[in-house]
C-alpha cells in the first residue's frame, strides 16, 4: 500500500542528510533500541538511539566513546543504567536487572584487528560459533563463496592477506547468525583499493543479510558511502546526524575540488 506524503515525511529524520536525499518510506518497527548511561573516567556517556534494518555509521574524535558503545551493545562492558532491547529481547536492563552475557546476545562483533585464531584455518575460524544445524556445511560453503574466500578454506590467517583476513572475520560473524552486527573500524588496516572493494561488499552484505549494522569509522568518505545514517559522537554523547556538506560534495564529485575544506 502506498504511504501518504505525511507518513513518508514522518519517516525522515530532518537531521539525516542521507534520508533527506532518498525516497524513504515510513519507518519500520525499530529493531534495536538503546538508552544507556555509563560513567567513564573522563565524562559520563549517555546514548539514546534506535536502529532499524540499516547501516548506522558512528563517527567522532578519538576517545568519544564509540568503542565503549559497541562494547555495551555486545555485552563486553556493562552500562551503569538503562536498557538495550534487540528485536523485543531485553539484552540489558538496569531496572529489571538483566545483563545477558555476550554469547547469549546474538550480536556479531568484528574487531579492528579481526581477532582470528592463528592456529585455525579460514574454514575453522569462519565456522567458530556456528550453531549446529543440518545445513551447517552448506551454509559455511555459501558464505565463504559469497565473500570470495572459499578457495582459501584450508589456509591459516598467517598465510592470507589483510583483506582476506577481514573477510574471514566477517564470515565468522555472519555465520553465527547474528541479529545485529557491530564493526569497529573494520577496514582501517587495509590498503585503499581493498578498502574500497570491501566497503562495497559490506553494503550489499547488509542488504542481503537484512540485519542492522553499526559501524565505527574515522574515515568520513567511508561513512558517506556506507551509512544509511551517520551519527556523530563527542564526549559520550550524540552531537549530530549526517556529515558536513563538503564531505558529501567530495563523495558526489570524486576528484573534484572541494569548495570549503572540512576543518579536521
Ligand atoms: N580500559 C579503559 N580504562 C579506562 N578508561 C578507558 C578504557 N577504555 C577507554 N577508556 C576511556 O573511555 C573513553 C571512551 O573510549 P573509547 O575507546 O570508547 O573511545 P573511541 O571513541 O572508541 O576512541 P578511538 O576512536 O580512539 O578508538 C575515553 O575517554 C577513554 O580514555
Amino acid at each position: 500500500m502506498l504511504k501518504s506524503t505525511k507518513e513518508k515525511r514522518a519517516g525522515i529524520d530532518p537531521m539525516n542528510i542521507f534520508a533527506r536525499n532518498k525516497n524513504v518510506s515510513a519507518p519500520v518497527k525499530s529493531l534495536l533500541s538503546v538508552n544507556i548511561f555509563k560513567k567513564l573516567p573522563a565524562f559520563p556517556m549517555q546514548i539514546e538511539l534506535s536502529v532499524q534494518n540499516e547501516v548506522l555509521v558512528v563517527v567522532g574524535p578519538s576517545g568519544a566513546g564509540k568503542t565503549t558503545l559497541l562494547q555495551c551493545l555486545s555485552g563486553l562492558q556493562k552500562p551503569h543504567q538503562g536498557e538495550i532491547v534487540l528485536n523485543g529481547r531485553v539484552l540489558f536492563s538496569s531496572t529489571a536487572r538483566v545483563n545477558l552475557p555476550p554469547r547469549h546476545r546474538n550480536v556479531g562483533y568484528v574487531f579492528q584487528d579481526y581477532a582470528l585464531f592463528p592456529h585455525m584455518t579460514v574454514e575453522q575460524n569462519a565456522a567458530y560459533g556456528m550453531k549446529g544445524n543440518r545445513r551447517k556445511s552448506l551454509k559455511l560453503q555459501e558464505v565463504l563463496e559469497m565473500l570470495q574466500i572459499a578457495h582459501l578454506a584450508h589456509r591459516y590467517p598467517g598465510q592470507i592477506s589483510g583483506g582476506e583476513r577481514q573477510r574471514t572475520a566477517l564470515a565468522r560473524a555472519l555465520l553465527a547468525d547474528p541479529e545485529l552486527l557491530l564493526l569497529d573500524e573494520p577496514l582501517s588496516a587495509l590498503d585503499y583499493e581493498t578498502r574500497y572493494k570491501i566497503r562495497k561488499e559490506l553494503k550489499s552484505l547488509q542488504r542481503h543479510w537484512g540485519i542492522p549494522f553499526i559501524l565505527v569509522t574515522h574515515d568520513l568518505e567511508e561513512a558517506a558511502f556506507l551509512g544509511d545514517r551517520v551519527m556523530r559522537m563527542e564526549k559520550g554523547r550524540v552531537v549530530g546526524w549526517g556529515i558536513p556538506d563538503d564531505i558529501m560534495y567530495r563523495h558526489a564529485n570524486p576528484g573534484g575540488r572541494c569548495p570549503s575544506p572540512y576543518p579536521q
